[in-house]
């Protein structure tokens, strides 16, 4: 199983000051990690320095431990004969605890930070707020922030932020205020969830994760339940064909067609359930639409099914294990219909894939998809957009908590996985996919082609196809996002979405290349 860039987990800024307390009482002193994280900003400030033959350094130090960072690097760098300066917020003297041991072993001159000039600077590195954010940032630093970003927008120079680019929310990805526009970011122990959620992830540039002393087994402690959507969180779920299975022991998935002048987007879906390895799928069409699909499919079955009572007689066959509807299926009541026969109790377990028109037309009564999801056979899984999702969980308008504090892509997915008890695939440039029970995955990065009529078909497809499998819906709908993605990154610029389908091989290739 491949291994992705990043350790798994994800942190909200309150875990990882948790990380750093846990360590710092297990007797680990604060300035040991501050030197091992300066080290590490240090080294990859060395890196490109030496590649751009650059010399001059600018680090921008703020009030709280993130300045400490900043301090300690340009001490080591220094002491590496670049030409260094240092521009402080606050005055060193009003600096506290391990921040103000690190400023201490400056020696060299501080200027004030709201004033610099950044005339023939080579290299900044941010320093100036990493986790502790706590509000929005205004006044000079604001106009420091935006000073800065002008410089690297003008000069095309670089800028190294510490922890976090200055201004980004760490839990939710938000901007508070304003924020540096980073090149790359040097973390540390695990990644922060706004490292990865719009538009945080967008000011980081390359971000990489360095150890600085934090041992894994805080976690224990901490627990986390947010994940980097990469084959570590979910591999161990995945199912394989094994050398005696058949095909019935990889699963029978069922797709519903939409009328005679909508059937592509089944089509898409249904075949892409099947390159992501359901032993069999079934179209179920509408008698109308039946010389249209006919034709057009291969390798997919196809069965009449008209209306509810059409789709509850062709779920009766039990090796039926999974059913996806909404891709062009329509809007309206007779939606919400099939959606209530899809859904009906059953002796033997189902799963569901619900997207598209089935979540518009639920719209305006979540309430009835709620006991439709709560007396279903098996697990169920929704794929919205970002409008979808608006439209489906209009109660949830709040962007803020009481305090100020920004709501994310993350909490309100899983917040709306709760509250509908099934999993949620939240669909964009950051994907999150979120379970009831409150495990959450993000996607770290997915081509913007991938934003291409059909392709979330596709993806619902693929997500039927792992469950037709038995994959646990969590661990489906995670490795369904990551394959969709993969496979539109092996075929690249130009994709369509059956470029996609196409491609599925490719990301299971990724996936089984390092299996013995
Ligand atoms: N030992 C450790 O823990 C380690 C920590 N490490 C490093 O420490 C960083 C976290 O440090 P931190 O907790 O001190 O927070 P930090 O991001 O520096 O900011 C807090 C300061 O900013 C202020 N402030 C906040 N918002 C503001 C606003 N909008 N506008 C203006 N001011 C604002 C806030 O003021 P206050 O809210 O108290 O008024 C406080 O003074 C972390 O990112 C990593 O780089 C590593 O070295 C590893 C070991
Ligand atoms: N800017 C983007 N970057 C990466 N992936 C994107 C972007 N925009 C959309 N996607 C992905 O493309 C797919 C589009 O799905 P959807 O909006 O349902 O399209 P359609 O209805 O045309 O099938 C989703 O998987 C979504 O996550
Ligand atoms: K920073």
């Amino acid at each position: 199983m491949p291994h992705g860039p990043y350790p798994p987990e994800l942190l909200t800024t309150a875990q990882m000051a948790r990380a750093d307390r846990l360590t710092i009482e297990s007797g680990v002193a604060g300035m040991a990690l501050m030197e091992k994280a300066a080290a590490a900003i240090a080294a990859a400030a060395t890196a490109f320095l030496v590649k751009t033959a650059g010399r001059r350094v600018l680090v921008l130090c703020g009030p709280g431990n993130n300045g400490g960072d900043g301090y300690v690097a340009a001490r080591m760098l220094r002491s590496q004969r670049f030409k260094v300066r240092v521009a402080a917020l606050v005055p060193p003297e009003s600096l506290r605890g391990d921040a103000r041991e690190a400023a201490s072993t400056w020696d060299g001159r501080v200027e004030d930070a709201t004033s610099c000039d950044f005339t023939g600077v080579d290299l900044v590195i941010d320093a100036l707020f990493g986790t502790g954010l706590a509000r929005d940032i205004d006044g000079p630093a604001a106009v420091l922030i935006e000073r800065l970003n002008a410089w690297r927008a003008e000069t095309r120079q670089k800028i190294i932020a510490v922890d976090i680019p200055s201004g980004v929310d760490g839990t939710s990805g938000a901007i508070r205020g304003v924020a540096v526009q980073a090149d790359s970011t040097v973390t540390f122990f695990r990644l922060k969830c706004g490292h990865l959620l719009l538009p945080g992830r967008l000011r980081c540039g390359a971000i990489s994760c360095a150890h600085i002393g934090i041992r894994s087994t805080v976690l224990q402690q901490i627990a986390p339940q947010t994940f980097v959507n990469e084959p570590d969180a979910w591999g161990a779920a995945l199912r394989l064909p094994s050398v005696e299975g058949h095909k019935y022991a990889r699963g029978h998935a069922v797709v519903v067609s939409g009328g005679a002048s909508h059937t592509g987007a089944a089509r898409l879906a249904a075949t892409a359930a099947l390159r992501a390895g359901a032993g069999l799928v079934t179209l179920a069409t509408p008698q109308d639409a039946v010389a249209v699909n006919a034709p057009a499919l291969t390798s997919v079955m196809l069965r009449v099914a008209d209306g509810p009572a059409g789709l509850s007689a062709l779920l009766e066959d039990r090796r039926k294990n999974v059913v996806a509807l909404g891709p062009a299926l329509g809007v309206g009541e007779d939606c919400c219909a099939l959606v209530e026969a899809a859904l009906a109790p059953s002796p033997e377990p189902r799963a569901a894939v619900l997207d598209a028109d089935v979540l518009t037309s639920f719209a305006l009564a979540p309430e009835r998809l709620k006991e439709a999801i709560a007396n279903a056979p098996g697990p169920v899984v929704l794929t919205p957009h970002g409008g979808e999702f608006a439209r489906l969980f209009h109660g949830q308008r709040w962007e803020r908590t009481l305090s100020g504090a920004p709501i994310s892509k993350l909490e309100r997915t899983r917040d709306a996985a709760r509250e509908v008890g099934a999993v949620i695939v939240f669909k964009g440039p950051d994907t999150v996919v979120a379970a009831p029970d409150g495990r959450a995955s993000i996607l770290p990065h997915a081509t913007p082609w991938l934003a291409t009529a059909g392709s979330g078909d596709v993806l619902t497809g693929i997500v039927a196809g792992l469950l037709a499998q038995g994959m646990e819906p969590f661990a489906a709908a995670s490795c369904a996002v990551w394959m969709h993605a993969a496979a539109a990154e092996d075929f690249g610029p130009g994709l369509i979405a059956d470029d996609i389908i196409n491609h599925l091989p490719a990301a299971w290739r990724r996936l089984t290349a390092t299996q013995s």
